[in-house]
């Protein structure tokens, strides 16, 4: 029901964020390309949900739809996207102007990317990169600011945050960089945090580090994380729920314990099957069990198969598979598949 602020009711008590039937296309001269379509999801307050799926998927675009940061000619052809922001108030993001998402994008939303390198300034030191994001949203006095910034390089756990503050970004490593991300990400309070394959480009002990610091941030500060990642491990490591997408579409989607022990459709018992682990991938006398790779790859967007999207792929296909889309179902409390067949062991 939308009110005169262009406010609306119905969101769920306790749901911060609720993804419904989002459509994202991008329009060329070889047709409309649906990089996400039709993907609902919720995120609980203080929860992180993270949506996982090969390159392609249709993750990205997800994340890019809900800030309002897809580049004309694409755009968003449909859906709901609800928000409520720490007053309250609940917002259609599918229908916010550019304008408005200038009070959203920092304040109540942030996103945190993949490189950190591409989205700082280099020539610019790091404490006056975080100062500017907070002095755009509030009058402060310079002491204050600095004061906050060393704060919050402290909050994201980087040494001597005194001296630190003035350095820029090429002194510090990866791992260091993408804290002074995270501290500019959480420089207004945000209640939502959008990380878009924030440990991709780490060493996996950085990786382990930058996990660490998220999971304990989140619970410190009740914030809401949507996690978008290509790596079940990290899955693993950091989500409350999982929202696995394929060729922009949801395939399923469960808790994190459930998606593990009772992964449904073959498109994620795949991805866990073709996810490396040590324990189970290497013998006592160092033997390696090979990978089971996914065979084929994700169809372009612009020619689906009419009926299940990962029909071409599946090892489980049936001939009603290709005749028409299957939609969501629920096979348990809180875990929908998006799979006709109920019979696989
Ligand atoms: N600006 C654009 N114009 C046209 N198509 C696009 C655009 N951006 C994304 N797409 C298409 O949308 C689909 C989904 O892309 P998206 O980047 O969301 O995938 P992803 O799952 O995030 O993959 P990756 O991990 O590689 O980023 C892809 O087929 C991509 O080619």
């Amino acid at each position: 029901m939308p009110t005169s602020g262009g406010e609306i009711d119905g969101l769920a008590e306790g749901v911060v964020l609720a993804v419904t039937d989002l459509e994202t296309h991008f329009p060329s001269r070889r047709g409309v390309a649906k990089a996400v379509d039709g993907v609902t999801f919720t995120l609980p307050r203080g929860r992180t949900v993270a949506v996982v799926g090969e390159s392609g998927s249709g993750k990205s675009v997800t994340s890019l739809s809900i800030m309002g940061l897809i580049a004309p000619p694409g755009h968003v052809a449909g859906g709901r996207i609800l928000h409520r922001d720490r007053k309250g108030v609940v917002r259609d993001l599918a229908k916010l102007s550019n304008a408005g998402f200038r009070h959203i994008r920092g304040p109540e939303i942030a996103m945190i990317f993949q490189e950190p390198m591409t989205s700082l300034n280099p020539l610019m030191r790091v404490g006056d990169q975080i100062g500017e994001m907070i002095a755009l949203h509030e009058r402060i006095s310079r002491r204050a600011l600095r004061a906050r910034v060393i704060e919050l390089l402290q909050l994201v756990e980087i040494p001597e945050p005194e001296t630190r503050i003035d350095a820029y970004p090429h002194q510090m490593s990866g791992g260091m960089r993408q804290r002074v991300m995270i501290a500019m990400a959480l420089a207004c309070r945000p209640n939502l945090l959008i990380a878009d394959e924030p440990t991709t480009a780490l060493d996996v002990t950085i990786q382990a580090q930058i996990l660490a610091l998220l999971r304990r941030l989140q619970a410190d500060l009740g914030m809401s994380v949507l996690f978008i990642t290509h790596n079940l491990g990290v899955v693993a490591e950091i989500a409350h729920e999982v929202v696995v997408m394929y060729a922009g579409r949801v395939v399923e989607q469960a808790p994190v314990g459930d998606l593990f022990a009772r992964p449904s459709h073959p498109y994620t018992r795949a991805l866990l099957a073709s996810t490396p682990n040590i324990a189970r991938d290497i013998d006592a006398e160092g033997r390696r069990r090979p990978l089971a790779a996914i065979p084929g790859a994700v169809p372009p967007i612009t020619a689906l198969p009419p009926g299940c999207a990962f029909a071409p792929r599946c090892a489980h296909v049936l001939d009603a598979c290709r005749e028409g889309r299957p939609g969501l179902v629920a096979i348990a409390p809180d875990h929908v598949t998006r799979c006709i067949r109920r019979d696989l062991p």
